[in-house]
């Protein structure tokens, strides 16, 4: 029988990385979960045919490898809970933004495998930026399975730890960013006249064909910029709007406000 995969914590995080796993072809037999909320437990289990425990130890006991997916400031209480049960060979995979693997290894006085990974909520559409960096007790198998898996829900890197507030700050909160940057671009054409629903429409393409370029020509932004600005016309225009109302940087303070923040949440 294949080992159980455990969740803890069902919300935005622990909700979208189930359902690309989920999608990604794992069976929901072998899903164990639990959370605070009890309608949310018992909705995700209806819904996917997973089982639903009383409490986090039950999920702890039931499965080798556990998801935790709880807020930073939730770990150390939710650490303590389930250390008692945690075995030797165990795999802890945390999302949680700051909290480093030392932090959790530290916790259980048994040699618990800990994997740190950064998603972000595309994941759901299986359109995820992640990273991903191993502690000691980890092995490489158990390190490329969870990859692997992770792999169905989107990109994923493997990093050193030290990276990871950046990382954060780049793709782990970058979806929120990226949503701004839609809705004000739809509110613009609206300004100009467009109806909403067509703004918002013309405005999420325009963002995905854009980073599709990037993706699939391999050319650098700067390069693929140029080929939209015609010389005296409209982009021009709006770029220098852009740069003169301090547009990049405002981007690169916003990443490293949510870089200093993740190592903050770590304290
Ligand atoms: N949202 C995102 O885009 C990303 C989030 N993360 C990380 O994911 C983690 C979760 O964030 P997010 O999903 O946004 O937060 P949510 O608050 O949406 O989800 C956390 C869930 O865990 C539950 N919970 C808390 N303590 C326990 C416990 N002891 N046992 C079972 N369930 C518990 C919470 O219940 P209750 O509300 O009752 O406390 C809540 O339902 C965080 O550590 C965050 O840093 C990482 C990358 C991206
Ligand atoms: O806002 C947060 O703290 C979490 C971590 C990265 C994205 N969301």
């Amino acid at each position: 029988m294949q080992d159980k995969i455990g969740f803890i914590g069902l919300g935005a995080m622990g909700g979208a990385l189930l359902e690309g796993l989920l999608a990604g072809g794992v069976e929901p037999e072998r899903i164990v979960a639990s959370d605070t909320l009890e309608t949310k437990l018992r909705e995700a289990a209806e819904k996917h045919g997973l089982k639903a425990m009383p409490d986090v130890r039950s999920v702890a006991e039931a499965a080798r490898v556990i998801f935790v997916a709880v807020k930073p400031q939730d770990m150390k209480t939710l650490l303590k809970e389930i250390a008692p049960v945690m075995k030797d060979g165990q795999v802890v995979v945390s999302v949680a933004a700051g909290v480093s693997i030392h932090d959790i290894e530290k916790r259980f006085d048994r040699e618990v495998g800990v994997i740190r990974v950064m998603p972000n909520t595309p994941c759901l559409v299986g359109e995820g930026a992640m990273a991903a960096s191993g502690g000691k007790y980890v092995s490489d198998d158990d390190l490329h399975m969870v990859v692997s898996w992770l792999e169905t829900l989107g990109i994923v890197r493997t990093v050193p730890e030290k990276l990871m507030d950046a990382v954060t700050g780049v793709s782990g909160s970058g979806p929120a960013y990226v949503y701004l940057m839609i809705e004000a671009l739809a509110d613009g054409g609206v300004l100009n006249g467009l109806p909403r629903a067509m703004a918002l429409e013309l405005a999420a393409q325009t963002v995905l064909g854009a980073a599709r370029m990037v993706m699939e020509t391999g050319e650098h932004p700067a390069v693929l910029r140029e080929m939209v600005t015609s010389p005296g016309g409209t982009t021009a225009q709006a770029l220098f709007t852009l740069e003169d109302n301090g547009f990049p940087a405002a981007v690169q303070k916003a990443v490293s406000a949510a870089a200093q923040k993740s190592k903050e949440l770590g304290k």
